[in-house]
């Protein structure tokens, strides 16, 4: 064994790494020129078959299999950079992407037609309520898809969607109807939700043999649901929905998993309080308008985009948020449905559109990912 001294493998990479850093910023220096080239063009910063040559030719400089992968890495994420750093260049010169969205000082909520899902009574009419006001003109239709079409033929101003639950996830149907309509997220409001067990007057918990509610109501009460085994659960479109059902159909066997005003609503009885899982079980409601608007104050960004399937482009494309110091709050995938086993990306992160670190990473994206949308700035 070689008498190896640690200090002096450390000196020996000191002086090494040195040269790295510095020949690293005569690259960079480089990538400034081409940046100014590409700006003068018009030529686009992304220049996939230039990456996969370079990829290809540094690979072959390499000697054995673990350097060959390792030099892959290390150069995939020296073009990240290098793009990173000439989007940052063009955005100076007001050559950054274009947003497609405008500032404004405010949302307008006053003489606004705003449209939920449901029936009077539902999580979705109390979240318009708190969002927009007591006095405020809303109207239902019976389904959530139903929302976004009366917002994109202009019927609504707003429509009021949920979006996630704070202990049954998010509500993925409706994270696929944020891309099947041109509607953009203005808002968003927080919704707690307290479930009762709700009969026809005069019922009794004894009497329970069936309870109607939205699956995910059903869910949400899980542990005091299970204590009733006998109990048969049928989902239907809406708390509300359940509700109004059981009211209508005057059966004392029959019960309902909705909120309390629901129950005042409908006139029922209580026969069991705050039955969730989980105290403090809130939703997050979504509100969105037809206009690409964005106000002032707006600190959440929401995107979606669809990136090769293949290893490492999320962590590619990832890196447009890490290099721009944007801080990511979620990121959910769902699938493709004309493309088997393959995902779109779902995420939301801090910031307002004009902020120059957020355009940097939405023109990195853009340009990266085979589709990309932003959903909205609130
Ligand atoms: O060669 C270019 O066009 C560059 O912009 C340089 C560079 C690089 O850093 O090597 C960066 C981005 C392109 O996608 C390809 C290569």
């Amino acid at each position: 064994m070689k008498n190896l001294d640690l200090k002096e493998c450390r000196d020996k990479l000191d002086v090494i790494d040195k040269k790295i850093v510095r020949l690293f910023e005569e690259r960079m220096s480089v990538c400034g020129d081409v940046a100014e080239y590409k700006i003068g063009t018009g030529k686009a910063v992304y220049d996939a078959a230039r990456e996969a040559q370079k990829i290809a030719a540094v690979q072959e400089l390499a000697h054995s299999e673990f350097n060959k992968e390792a030099v892959k890495e290390i150069f995939s994420q020296l073009m990240s950079v290098s793009r990173r750093y000439q989007y940052s260049l063009l955005s100076a010169h007001g050559m950054g992407m274009d947003t497609g969205f405008t500032e404004v000082e405010t949302i307008g909520k006053k003489n606004k037609k705003i449209v939920f899902q449901g029936v009077e009574g539902a999580y979705s009419h109390a979240a318009a309520k708190l969002y927009f006001g007591e006095d405020a003109d809303l109207y239902h239709v019976p389904e959530f898809e139903d929302t976004m079409r009366e917002v994109e033929e202009g019927r609504a101003d707003y429509a009021v969607l949920p979006i996630e639950n704070s202990t049954a996830g998010f509500v993925i149907n409706n994270y696929d109807l944020l891309l099947k309509y041109k509607n953009y997220i203005v808002g968003e409001v927080y919704v707690p939700v307290a479930h009762m067990l709700l009969g026809v007057p005069g019922a009794e918990l004894s009497d329970i043999r069936t309870v109607y509610s939205h699956a995910q109501a059903l869910a949400q009460s899980s542990d005091f649901l299970s204590a009733h085994k006998d109990w048969k659960q049928i989902a239907v479109l809406n708390t509300a929905v359940a509700a109004k059902k059981v009211m209508e159909e005057k059966d004392p066997s029959q019960a309902a998993v909705a909120s309390r005003t629901a129950g005042e609503l409908y006139g029922m009885e209580i026969l069991a309080k705050e039955i969730n899982n989980v105290k403090g079980n809130t939703t997050r409601f979504l509100i969105l308008g037809k206009e690409p608007v964005y106000a002032k104050t707006a600190g959440k960004v929401s995107v979606a985009f669809e990136i090769a399937h293949k290893s490492g482009s999320l962590y590619n494309i990832l890196g447009n948020f890490i290099f721009n110091n944007v801080n990511m709050t979620m990121i959910e995938s769902r699938p493709i449905p004309e493309k088997s086993f393959e995902y779109r990306f779902f995420v939301d992160f801090e910031g307002n559109l004009s902020d120059a670190g957020v355009r940097n990473a939405l023109t990195g994206l853009a340009a990266e990912a085979s589709v990309m949308r932003i959903l909205g700035n609130y």
